[in-house]
């Protein structure tokens, strides 16, 4: 099912929590409402699902109206991150509840729900745990147990409010790959809010990057992490140093003559060290280094202005450089700052200038 929301705004007493907000999600699309805490992710969510009233606006399933439907009437099946599973049930009870409330002329028989419930617990691949009880369950193994019991009743639109909030890391990841695979099954419509970017750019067709209630960006993964639309978004998407002042000033030509306040973001990966100094690099000095995985993550201290700064480098860039240690001096090179307006104001901040390798020479 296809959704789309139309100048939709929700106030809560005085405070605007979602503010006009227009969305076109088509159908099977998987979105993902990612930003900070407080920016109207599960609001949006739960004006989608009707379990809030909207003040303006309107919301269409497939072309039709829905914006005074309940929550029942629209279909929509619902994973919260404490999804409170029924305690007293089995496993099996829990996934076949929506099924056995149903009015009488829409119950399926018996049999057929045993079949609907064991077919889903076979896709959440828990089949073999249909006999115990909720508190025998791991956290990771209720949330699918979860999922298996919102997409029971066949929903139209899955909204998903955090479901892997409350799990570990290793959990989590796997429950990412898991839910991506449930989807190219199912191919529902799905809705998910998360504040962690990573699991928003992994797993969504479509990235939803929120802000203060309203919309920052829309677009794919790559296209809001490579084309930011403003400073917000820019700095909300994976790790970046931030530059400002002077420094930045006395560099960018555009930002002195325009006379406005801007800030540069540069991404970690973006930063080549050197042991020896060129026209344009910066010398730094090594103030900690911590080794993840495949990559090196470097904090540095720029000796002539003393701002930190942190470089990320790849197992062959670091064999190139060989061994260096906490105090040693590189150089930097800032190869693609990105200079926007303002920061303190994200409405009208834009790309002012891609700034191309080198034309950061000033910093030296
Ligand atoms: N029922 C309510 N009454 C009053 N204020 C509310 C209500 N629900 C949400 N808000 C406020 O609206 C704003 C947006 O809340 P919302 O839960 O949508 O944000 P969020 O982006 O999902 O945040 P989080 O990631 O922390 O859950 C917050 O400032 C919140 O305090």
């Amino acid at each position: 099912m296809g959704i789309t929301i139309s100048g939709i705004t929700k106030t809560f007493g005085a405070f605007e929590a979602v503010k006009d907000i227009n969305l076109e999600i088509p159908t099977g699309d998987f979105v993902a409402l990612l930003g900070p805490s407080g920016s109207g992710k599960t609001t949006l969510l739960r004006l989608i699902a009707g379990l809030e009233g909207l003040d303006t606006g309107s919301i269409f399933f497939n072309g039709v109206d829905y914006s005074f439907k309940t929550a029942k009437e629209r279909k929509v099946g619902f994973v919260f991150q404490h999804y409170a599973l029924f305690k007293h049930m089995t496993i099996f009870e829990n996934v076949a509840f929506g099924l056995k409330v149903r009015p009488r002329k829409l119950r399926p028989s018996k049999s057929e729900i045993k079949d609907k419930v064991l077919e889903l617990l076979r896709l959440v691949q828990l089949e073999h745990l249909a006999d115990r009880y909720p508190s025998q369950l791991s956290g990771g193994q209720r949330q699918r147990i979860a999922l298996a019991r919102a997409l029971a009743v066949e929903p139209e639109v899955l909204l998903l409010d955090e479901p892997f909030g409350a799990l570990d890391a290793k959990v989590r990841q796997e429950l990412r790959h898991w839910l991506r695979e449930i989807h190219r099954k199912l191919n529902i419509t799905t809705v998910f809010v998360t504040h962690d970017q990573e699991e928003a750019l992994e797993m969504a067709d479509t990235v939803v990057v929120m802000n203060h209630g309203k919309i920052e960006q829309i677009g794919s993964p790559a296209e809001v992490y490579e084309k930011p639309a403003n400073a917000f978004v820019y700095s909300f998407l994976g790790r970046v140093n931030e530059f400002s002042g002077a420094a930045l000033y006395n560099d960018v030509a555009v930002a002195r003559d325009a006379a406005v306040d801007t800030v540069g973001y540069i991404r970690p990966h973006e930063i080549g060290l050197s042991r020896f100094s060129n026209r344009n690099s910066v010398a730094s000095e090594v103030s900690h280094v911590n080794a993840v995985g495949s990559t090196l993550r470097v904090v540095l201290k720029r000796i002539d202005t003393e701002d930190f700064f942190e470089a990320e480098l790849t197992g062959d860039s670091f064999r190139k450089l060989g061994p260096f240690k906490k105090g040693d001096i590189l150089y930097a090179d800032f190869k693609n700052i990105v200079v926007f307006e303002a920061k303190q104001d994200p409405d009208h901040a834009k790309v002012m200038e891609k700034v191309a390798a080198g034309a950061f020479s000033a910093f030296t």
